[in-house]
This record gives C-alpha cells, sequence and structure tokens, in this order.
C-alpha cells in the first residue's frame, strides 16, 4: 500500500474525468486519455465510476485513484458517499479511493468515522484518499486515519474560500503539519501553479479539467481571446 504513496511522490496526476454530460463521456475515451497521460510520465490517474476505472486499468499501468459521484436526496456530498459506492469502486480496481471528507452533512447522516472504519474492515488493502476543503477538516481526516488528503473540495463547500486561484493556503499549513502526504487539486491550470503547489509542500499535484476538458480550454482561449479584443 505504501508503495503505491511513494511512487506518487512528487509526481503529476492526471484526473480523467468526463460526466454524462460532457463530450468526451465514455470509458473508451478515458482510457485513451489515461494512456495518454501514462506516455507524457504522469505518475498516476484519478477516475470517476467503475465503469472507467476498469477500463483505466485495462488500458494503462499507472496507479488509480477511484471515486464514484452519486447524488442522494437527502446530502450534498457526492464524491463517493457510501460504503456502497466504495465497494464499486474497489471491484473496479482502484488502488486508492477518494472519498469526500468534509463537514458537509452525509446521506443518512452517516458519520464519516463510520465510512472510514467500514473501509478499513472491508477493504484492508485499498487506500483512502480524503476530500477536503478546509484546514479543521484535513486535520479531522487525518485524525480519523486518512493515508492522504486532497485540497479537492476548496471552493466546492459553502464555508471554503470562494477562490479562482489553486488553494495554495490550504496546500501549505496542511503539509506543515507533517502527517500524511498532502495532495494539491483543484483549478490547477498552469506549470507554474503546479510548481507553486510542490514548494508549498504538495506530495503530488492533481489536474483534471486544464488537460481533459477540452470544452472548457477552449472556452478560455475564446473568453480572453474576445476580451482582448474588446480592450484594441
Ligand atoms: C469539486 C469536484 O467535484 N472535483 C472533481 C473531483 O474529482 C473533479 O471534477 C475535478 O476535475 C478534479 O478534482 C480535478 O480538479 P480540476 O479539474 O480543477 O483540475
Amino acid at each position: 500500500m505504501d508503495d503505491v504513496i511513494a511512487r506518487l511522490k512528487n509526481g503529476f496526476i492526471v484526473s480523467c474525468q468526463a460526466l454524462e454530460n460532457e463530450p468526451l463521456h465514455g470509458a473508451s475515451i478515458m482510457a485513451a486519455m489515461a494512456r495518454a497521460a501514462e506516455e507524457g510520465g504522469a505518475a498516476g490517474i484519478r477516475a470517476n465510476s467503475p465503469a472507467d476505472i476498469s477500463a483505466i486499468k485495462d488500458k494503462c499501468s499507472l496507479p488509480v485513484i477511484g471515486l464514484y459521484k452519486k447524488h442522494y436526496p437527502d446530502s450534498d456530498v457526492y464524491i463517493t458517499p457510501t460504503i456502497r459506492e466504495v465497494s464499486d469502486v474497489v471491484s473496479a480496481g482502484a488502488d486508492m479511493v477518494a472519498i469526500d471528507s468534509t463537514f458537509m452533512s452525509r446521506p443518512r447522516n452517516e458519520k464519516l468515522e463510520q465510512l472510514i472504519a467500514e473501509i478499513r474492515k472491508s477493504f484492508p488493502q485499498t487506500l483512502i484518499m480524503a476530500d477536503i476543503s478546509t484546514f479543521e477538516e484535513g486535520v479531522m481526516a487525518m485524525e480519523l486515519g486518512a493515508d492522504v488528503v486532497s485540497t479537492t473540495m476548496s471552493g466546492y463547500t459553502p464555508h471554503s474560500p470562494q477562490i479562482a486561484t489553486p488553494d495554495y493556503e490550504l496546500v501549505g499549513k496542511l503539509a506543515a503539519l507533517a502527517r500524511v502526504p498532502v495532495f494539491a487539486e483543484g483549478r490547477i491550470w498552469s506549470l507554474e501553479e503546479c510548481l507553486r503547489c510542490y514548494q508549498m509542500g504538495a506530495h503530488a499535484v492533481v489536474v483534471g479539467t486544464a488537460i481533459t476538458r477540452p470544452q472548457e480550454i477552449v472556452k478560455r482561449f475564446v473568453t480572453n481571446i474576445q476580451a482582448k479584443m474588446l480592450e484594441s
């Protein structure tokens, strides 16, 4: 298990995700994305849904951080919210499972502590990545025994800073605790931003949209071009 975390040290992880409403949705397309990431030297892949995870594991030899986005009517938590989705992610072959570890209330009011205990009992070989949005959530996840924490949810909970840039401060504060490896994730678009995350102490950096969501990449070009045109 620790081998995977060691392999990811100073690594660059590519998140290959396309939901049903996105143009690149489909397991074979995400597997091709993962292959491309591997060819480019990525250290790991982050992927959503059992279908995508298993297609990626077939075509790519990198460690996979798996998650399963699911919405329940009684909760805003959607990243691998219950043991059912964890089980599907593990069965699909993920090396690590990413779970929402924010203070938002969970389906059936379950506590994060219970979910982590259940994962440890049922899937002792699976690493746990805690997707958090604040320093306090990161500390709680560390105390509950998560193997790594990732800043994934910063900016996506009502109680976290709503900023347009990566949350460098959060990466730095959590990494300074030197308790578990901290992954920087969310709104990282450039090499400079990526390098700054490592400087802040990130064990690894995860980039998704800037590489694998072409519609968002195109939108960024077009919006900036139009803004420049208006100026001149
Ligand atoms: C908040 C949330 O649901 N984040 C998701 C988590 O898996 C993904 O949609 C992101 O693409 C991923 O975190 C990578 O971030 P970015 O795409 O900004 O590089």
